[in-house]
C-alpha cells in the first residue's frame, strides 16, 4: 500500500508543487485519488516513513521526485526526447499526463454530484413506472424508440425535479444526518452550478418529450416537476398537507407512459 501511495504522492508533487503538499491530509487524499494510475515508483518506502513513523518531509519527497524524473522521461518520452531533448520532452509528457488525470478527476467528481443531486435511483424507479405505463398502453406492438424517448425524457425531468428539491433545501439538509452528506450541504458543488444542472436537464428533458413524444407528456412532466419542486418542497416546512401533494407527484409518472 505504501508503495502505491508513494507513486501517487510523487505525481501530485509534480502536478502541483505547492505548500499544500506538506499537509499529511492532502498527501493521504491525493494518494487515494491517484493510486490507480500505475505511475512508476520514485520515492522509496523508507523515504515515505520518517524515523518517527510520520509523513516524510518535503525535502525527502523532492529528492525522490528528482531521482525519478529522468526515469520517467526515458520510459514515457524516449522517442520525443530524441527530437526535442530529454528535459523538454519529459516536462511536456508529465504535464499532459497530469492534465488528463486532472480532467478525469473533475469528470468523476461532478458526475458523482449530478448522480446524487438527481437522486438517480429514485428517478429510475419513477422512470420504471412511466415505462410500465407506456408498455401497458401500447396494446400489441411496443414502439421501442418511443419507449426510449419517453424514459429518457422522464429521467431528465425527474432528475431536474430532485436537483431543484435539493437546491431549495440546503439548510434543512445540512441539519440531518441522513442528508448532510449531499453535494450541496457538504459543499462539493456550488449552488449556481447545481441550479444550472437542474435547469439544463429539466429544459432538455421537457423539450425532448415535447418534440419526440407529445405535448401532453411534456406538459404532465413539467407540471409534476413544478408541483414537486415549487409546491411540495416549500410546503414540507409549513403543513402536513404536503404529503397529499407528494402522493399526486408520485402518481403522475405512470401517466407519462
Ligand atoms: C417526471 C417527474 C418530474 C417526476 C418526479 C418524481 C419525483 C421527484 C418523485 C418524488 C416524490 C417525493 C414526494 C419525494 C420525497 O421528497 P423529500 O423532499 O421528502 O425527500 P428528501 O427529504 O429525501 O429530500
Amino acid at each position: 500500500m505504501w508503495r502505491r501511495n508513494s507513486q501517487s504522492i510523487k505525481l501530485l508533487y509534480l502536478s502541483n508543487p505547492s505548500p499544500n503538499l506538506q499537509s499529511p491530509n492532502s498527501l493521504l487524499r491525493s494518494a487515494v485519488i491517484f493510486n490507480d494510475y500505475g505511475v512508476r515508483p520514485g520515492i522509496s518506502q523508507t523515504q515515505l516513513h520518517s524515523s518517527s513513523g510520520e509523513f516524510p518531509s518535503l525535502n525527502s519527497l523532492k529528492s525522490g521526485l528528482e531521482k525519478s524524473d529522468a526515469d520517467r522521461a526515458l520510459r514515457f518520452s524516449s522517442s520525443a526526447a530524441a527530437v526535442v531533448g530529454p528535459s523538454v520532452a519529459s516536462t511536456t509528457t508529465i504535464a499532459s499526463l497530469t492534465k488528463a488525470r486532472d480532467v478525469a478527476e473533475v469528470f468523476r467528481h461532478y458526475g458523482r454530484c449530478y448522480w446524487e443531486l438527481s437522486k438517480a435511483r429514485l428517478s429510475m424507479l419513477v422512470v420504471a413506472t412511466s415505462g410500465a405505463g407506456f408498455v401497458l398502453g401500447s396494446g400489441g406492438a411496443i414502439d421501442i424508440a418511443g419507449l426510449c424517448v419517453t424514459c429518457t425524457g422522464t429521467m431528465m425531468v425527474a432528475a431536474s425535479a430532485n436537483s431543484l428539491n435539493q437546491v431549495f433545501e440546503i439548510k434543512n439538509d445540512a441539519k440531518m444526518n441522513r442528508t448532510v452528506r449531499r453535494p450541496l450541504p457538504s459543499g462539493r458543488i456550488s449552488l449556481p452550478h447545481a441550479a444550472m444542472w437542474a435547469t439544463t436537464v429539466g429544459v432538455t428533458g421537457t423539450a425532448l418529450l415535447a418534440c419526440k413524444a407529445n405535448m401532453l407528456t411534456a406538459g404532465l412532466a413539467a407540471s409534476t416537476l413544478g408541483l414537486y419542486a415549487f409546491v411540495y418542497t416549500p410546503l414540507k416546512q409549513i403543513h402536513p398537507v404536503n404529503t397529499w401533494v407528494g402522493a399526486v407527484v408520485g402518481a403522475i409518472p405512470p401517466l407519462l407512459g
